[in-house]
């Protein structure tokens, strides 16, 4: 099946867990959820008990609609919104030494970035990341390409064909902050670069259902004024999302300082260049004052948080509690390849413990809680990414973004059955998961199956369950995901 497949109405039967609000976790042990041909949200029923007599009861049309089954110990859940990462620096991931963010940027970031403008390089690495970033349930991304704008645009086309929901942006860097070898010529090809970009992406997506742009300053040290108040010009004037990165380092800091004499703080530079706006997403935001704090809440614009990454550069831990209490909208971000890890699951985990060496300084409060950073993954993002009315949770009226995560044994993956696995690369929704996942909780099973990471004893309760998930699952429990009722990955 491939990404543009006509779908079929579909009830989604059993357990499922979303994040109500921010202190409040939703788990439902016997759901049904049914999801139209358009992959909307058309019923939740909670009081279902795997038994489809009983949804046909409320809902006789929906009688003749497939039934997709949660097998073995799962639930379905959201799917994940990765509100920062770099698409290009994925062949890095895992490497970044001793560096701090600065000397990281000049040793290991902008010579592979630059690589992109070899569109085969660019092909080879966007295509296994969009697989990689679906296989860990991520249906929404907010990516950085590079300056390239053949290679950004194959990003988007590659998001489009595959499924996933994105925000695509052309990275701009005009100054000498970047090396010669990799940066934009003037402002002015700059801005008619991101301008081609820009419209590109609404060429092949009119509507942005699946992928849109977004203006993208690397980060004030790369952009000269002119630059930025030229890049706030441009998302005004085709109403596009802006993402760029905020006081993530100590040293970052004092040399937008030094760059920036005439302005009051890190933030002020970017309100003076119109790129505060509800539509703004500022990674990091891990050292801002409370005065910059107030201005970007004012200005209404969202954080990306990336704590993998803020621990792997050394940049610090972003006081969560704080921003939250300051009425700042969070997401969460893998920001890779600062960050080690695709897997925003795996980003739940660190932003626990970031949290928690907090709580070591500025007392309990400061702690998140699993649900807590489960809403960030789902929720948060969603509003981040401006799509809270679409995904992030299951409600009538929202669209079918979710994954289907199974603990205890899990399905081999198809590669490994004996088959050759170069041929399931990028395909993988080839195999039919509703026949699978029809043959109900009880049937044998006749796939291999193995432990997979998280080992179940029957004595766990759905809330020690979903813990069980946060602190040591991984992609081997994410065995389908789907976006906007289209089935994009499966194991
Ligand atoms: O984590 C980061 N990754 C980057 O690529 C980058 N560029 C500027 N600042 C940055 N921070
Ligand atoms: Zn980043």
């Amino acid at each position: 099946m491939a990404a543009s497949a006509p779908i079929s109405k579909t009830i989604y039967l059993g357990a499922f867990v979303h994040s109500v609000s921010l202190q409040e976790l939703e788990i439902c042990p016997c759901g049904a959820i049914g999801v139209d041909e358009e992959g909307v949200i058309r019923f939740v029923e909670r009081d279902v008990d795997g038994d489809t007599g009983r949804v046909y009861a409320k809902h006789e049309q929906w009688k003749g609609a497939s039934v997709v089954r949660i097998q073995g110990k799962g639930f379905f859940f959201p799917g994940f919104i990765d509100t920062h990462t770099h698409a290009p620096q994925h062949p890095n991931t895992g490497l970044f030494g001793q560096t701090t963010l600065l000397s990281w940027l000049t040793t290991y970031t902008f010579p592979l970035e630059a690589s992109l403008s070899s569109l085969p390089t660019a092909h080879r690495i966007y295509s296994n990341f969009v697989s990689r970033t679906l296989s860990h349930g991520t249906t929404t991304c907010a990516y950085y390409a590079t300056i390239h704008v053949p290679a950004t645009n194959l990003l988007a086309s590659l998001c489009l064909a595959r499924g996933q929901r994105a925000l695509v942006g052309r990275v701009c860097m005009t100054t000498d902050m970047s090396p010669d070898y990799y940066r934009d010529a003037s402002v002015a090809s700059a801005l008619r670069d991101s301008q081609a970009s820009i419209d590109y992406i609404r060429a092949i997506d009119p509507h942005g259902a699946i992928v849109r742009p977004v203006v993208t300053p690397r980060f004030a040290p790369s952009c000269s004024t002119e630059c930025l108040a030229a890049l706030g010009a441009l998302a005004h004037s085709t109403d596009s999302f802006i993402q760029t990165h905020i006081s993530e380092n100590t040293g970052e800091i004092a040399l937008v300082r030094d760059l920036f004499p005439a302005s009051d703080s890190y933030a002020a530079v970017y309100d003076a260049a119109h790129l505060l706006t509800p539509r703004t997403i500022l990674a990091h935001a891990v050292h801002l004052s409370a005065a910059e704090r107030k201005l970007v809440a004012s200005r209404g614009a969202k954080i990306a948080h990336c704590p993998a990454s803020n621990t792997a550069l050394t940049s610090g831990c972003a006081p969560v509690r704080e921003l939250l209490d300051a009425g700042l909208t969070i997401g969460l971000g893998t920001d890779v390849s600062g960050g080690f890890s695709p897997s925003i699951l795996e980003e739940c985990r660190q932003a626990i413990w970031a949290s928690r060496f907090r709580a070591m300084c500025d007392g309990d409060a400061a702690k998140l809680t699993t649900g807590e950073v489960l809403y960030l993954a789902t929720r948060g993002g969603a509003e981040v990414v401006g799509l809270e009315d679409k995904v992030g949770g299951f409600e009538v009226g929202m669209e079918w973004d979710a994954q289907m995560v199974r603990l205890g044994e899990v399905p081999v993956p198809v590669g490994l059955m004996g088959g050759d696995e170069s041929e399931h690369e990028g395909d993988a929704a080839d195999v039919d998961i509703a026949e699978l996942a029809n043959r109900g909780v009880d049937a044998p099973q006749t796939e291999p199956f193995r432990n997979g990471p998280v080992d179940v004893f029957g004595t766990e309760s759905w809330d020690e369950l979903v813990q069980k998930w946060v602190y040591s699952g991984d992609d081997r429990n994410t065995i389908a995901v789907w976006v906007r009722g289209r089935l994009v990955h499966q194991i």
